[in-house]
């Protein structure tokens, strides 16, 4: 607790005239980053695989006050993507304040079905980007004295059910950043890293993928981008959104683990199958999660 409840001054001027790199930032949490970041008077550059989305978000960001803004448009599946992402920002900019990698490839909420092939893909798009795009901006960063902002989930601390996949690739990105940090400090690289520990957020894609299956209420998508910025901005090593649930369910997780977990499954109810319509005069039944 004393850890991360540290003194903290966050001002809106820190971020202004900081080239940012947000990715996954068509839509969610990215997206409201951008806003953010472009009100505080940042340059910006966004990326994601849409264009005609990007473009809008660009024009936003311009109104908004941003200092700069443009976008790249292409896949992370591909890691030299990612490199050129950086390339870009090395390019227009000629160095780089503070890197966000926020971007998620596409998966399912239901059982693990056996795919390997699945699991590969998702860990190019949710951790081996993230890696080659450090790897790439760290010469700019360690110059700039920069942000490495890692965004994760409660899913790569404290997994539930039916996303092993993407839980993996979170855990993933916990293991080597926070690694990473450790190698930081005892080489005196002034570079911060945080990793960002994520609730339920009110996004469309997380509530179209789990609104259905999920008992507690998300956060808001808006204050969460804002407490990512907040805490890359003041160096801090991990931030709890929201700070009720997550930190209750990690102080959980190492006082009485095996109730976390019959918590965790009791507040997921349904998942992955379509509701069935009710027929006239009948009330719909859902599914329970044991049918399969
Ligand atoms: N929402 C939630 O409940 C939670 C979210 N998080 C984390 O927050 C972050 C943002 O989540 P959220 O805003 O909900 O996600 P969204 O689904 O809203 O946004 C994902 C972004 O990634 C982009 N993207 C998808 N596939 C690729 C790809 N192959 N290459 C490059 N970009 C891609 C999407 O754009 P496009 O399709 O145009 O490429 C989009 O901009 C993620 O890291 C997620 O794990 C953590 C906990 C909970
Ligand atoms: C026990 C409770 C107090 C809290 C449980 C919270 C659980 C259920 C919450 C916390 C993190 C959430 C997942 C997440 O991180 C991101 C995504 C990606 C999105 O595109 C689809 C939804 C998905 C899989 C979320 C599913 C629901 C999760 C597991």
């Amino acid at each position: 607790v004393y850890f991360y409840s540290a003194p903290e001054n966050f001002n809106e001027e820190m971020l202004r005239g900081k080239r940012v790199i947000v990715t996954g930032a068509s839509s969610g949490i990215g997206e409201q980053m951008a806003y953010h970041l472009a009100r505080m008077g940042a340059h910006v550059l966004v990326t994601a695989r849409t264009e005609a989305k990007l473009q809008k978000v660009v024009e936003r960001c311009r109104e908004l006050g941003a200092a700069s803004a443009r976008f790249v448009s292409g896949s992370m599946e591909d890691t030299a993507f990612a490199e050129e992402v950086v390339k870009e920002a090395e390019n227009t900019w000629g160095g780089l304040d503070m890197l966000i990698l926020n971007h998620i490839g596409h998966s399912y909420f239901n059982y693990f079905d056996g795919d390997v092939d699945h699991i590969r893909k998702l860990l190019e798009t949710n951790f081996l980007s993230y890696v080659a795009m450090t790897v790439t901006a760290l010469p700019m960063l360690k110059e700039s004295e920069g942000n490495i902002v890692v965004v994760s989930s409660v899913a790569g601390k404290a997994p539930g059910p039916f996303a092993a996949p993407y839980s993996a690739t979170k855990f993933a990105l916990d293991g080597f950043f926070s690694s990473l940090r450790h190698e930081f400090i005892i080489e005196n690289v002034n570079v911060s890293i945080t990793l960002c520990i994520l609730g339920y957020i009110d996004t469309d894609n997380a509530m179209q993928a789990v609104s259905h299956a999920i008992k507690v209420a998300p956060s808001p998508k808006e204050e969460c981008a804002l407490e990512i910025i907040r805490s890359g901005a003041l160096r801090q090593h991990e931030l709890h959104y929201p700070p009720g649930i997550v930190n209750g369910m990690l102080l959980l997780r190492g006082l009485a683990p095996g109730f976390l977990d019959t918590l965790i499954r009791s507040n997921i109810v349904r998942f992955g199958q379509p509701v069935p319509q009710a027929a006239p005069g009948t009330s719909a039944q859902p599914p329970s999660v044991r049918e399969r």
